[in-house]
């Protein structure tokens, strides 16, 4: 892939740019086999992957530039705006919709904040577009100053974009170098965006995580339900769950009679819920829960553990775990730093199968799926 933005050193975020994709897939391999030493050689598969470009479910622009002529990308290191729109790694439906999302901030009169000068309302833009071609569109404000004249001008967003289905304002009113704030105003009908995979559609709320790559996650997802198909766990726990993709993936090809997902975001567990509702497993009792999933594992428990936690890892679950009956793990993690400190916290689990998954090419960012059985 090339990229101007980057060979004009506008944009150098794709620290891979114009290393061959082939390449970054070797290196990918070789960097995890070093970086967990104890997965023996021969349980690796090889690389799952997707396209190189033209992957990225979801942009998070910076707004900068002056009311009618937004920027939507990046700040340069004076923290002006630098306009990164046609990006190539976003999907085709998402790069199309930035254009007409910028003439809308523009006609709109909204004001960028100015981060030199702290002055100004919209910070940031975060768009995700669905397989169904819908769009999510979030306008990150420093106040509510402008949230009126934004709702005012929804009609022109959707005559602009019809295929807008989720409208939300975050406020973020701090000047600090965050993306979002804790406060989230819906505006429109709909307040959760249906991504609809293959096997089931999972409903994502404004601040819920979902994979940024729609084709890899799915392919992610589909490893797991192939390794757990040997095992048939009755009971299928999934920590970290957020809007439930491992778990009701897992669910839907296993049947066990229990899924059990722990998730810290109330909203997140809300979609999941949906998510399974609208499933409909008859052999499966889906129950999830808003809990510090760190927490909430109990001394007896059994069957298939699912954990996909944040980049810091599993923390003190490592230790609940390994002192734990559970026979069967199935890690998936995006830093294998974490990874390998927590499989070197739980000795009683070997790995038997490893993945690596090409989640954000042009970057050294990746995720890796690893199924631990307990020994002895
Ligand atoms: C990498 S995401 C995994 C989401 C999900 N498994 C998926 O496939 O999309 C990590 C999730 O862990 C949640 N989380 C963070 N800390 C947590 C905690 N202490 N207990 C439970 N969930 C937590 C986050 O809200 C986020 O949804």
């Amino acid at each position: 892939m090339r990229c101007g933005y980057f060979d004009e050193h506008r944009c150098r975020s794709c620290e891979l740019m114009g290393v061959p994709y082939a390449d970054q897939l070797a290196d990918l391999d070789r960097h995890l086999h070093e970086a967990l030493p104890s997965v023996p050689v021969g349980a690796w598969s090889p690389p799952a992957f997707g396209p190189e470009s033209h992957f990225r479910n979801k942009a998070k622009l910076v707004v900068g530039g002056r009311r009618g002529a937004p920027t939507l990308g990046i700040l340069d290191p004076a923290g002006h705006g630098v306009d990164l729109r046609e990006c190539g790694l976003y999907e085709p439906g998402l790069h199309a919709a930035l254009p007409h999302l910028a003439d809308f901030i523009a006609e709109t009169g909204l004001t960028p904040y100015d981060v030199p000068s702290r002055t100004g309302e919209l910070k940031h833009l975060l768009v995700t577009h669905s397989p169904d071609d819908e769009l999510m569109v979030r306008f990150v404000l420093r106040s509510t100053g402008q949230l009126a004249k934004l709702e005012r001008a929804l009609p022109e967003l959707y005559a602009r974009l019809p295929q807008t289905r989720v409208v939300t304002v975050n406020l973020l009113p701090e000047h600090r170098a965050a993306t979002e704030g804790p406060e989230e105003r819906v505006l429109s009908q709909d307040a959760e965006l249906p991504m609809r995979l293959p096997e089931l559609t999972l409903y994502l709320g404004p601040q819920a995580f979902f994979q940024t790559n729609t084709t890899v996650a799915t392919m992610l997802y589909r490893q797991a339900q192939q390794w757990v198909s040997t095992l048939r766990p009755k009971v299928v726990w999934d920590l970290f769950c957020g809007v439930g993709g491992f778990g009701l993936h897992v669910a839907a090809a296993s049947q066990p009679a229990v899924l059990r997902g722990i998730e810290i975001s109330p909203a997140a567990v809300a979609a999941a819920r949906h998510a399974a509702a609208a499933l409909d497993l008859p052999g499966t009792r889906c129950v999830f829960e808003a809990a510090d999933a760190e927490q909430e594992l109990r001394s007896g428990a059994t069957g298939l553990l699912i954990v996909n936690p944040p980049r810091r890892g599993i923390g003190a679950l490592a230790e609940r775990i390994e002192q734990s009956a559970v026979p069967h793990v199935l890690y998936s993690s995006c830093n294998a730093a974490s990874l390998a400190r927590d499989l070197s916290a739980m000795p009683s689990l070997q790995p038997v199968a490893a993945r690596a998954f090409a989640m954000f090419p042009q970057t050294r960012h990746h995720e890796v799926l690893v199924l631990l059985r307990r020994s002895g």
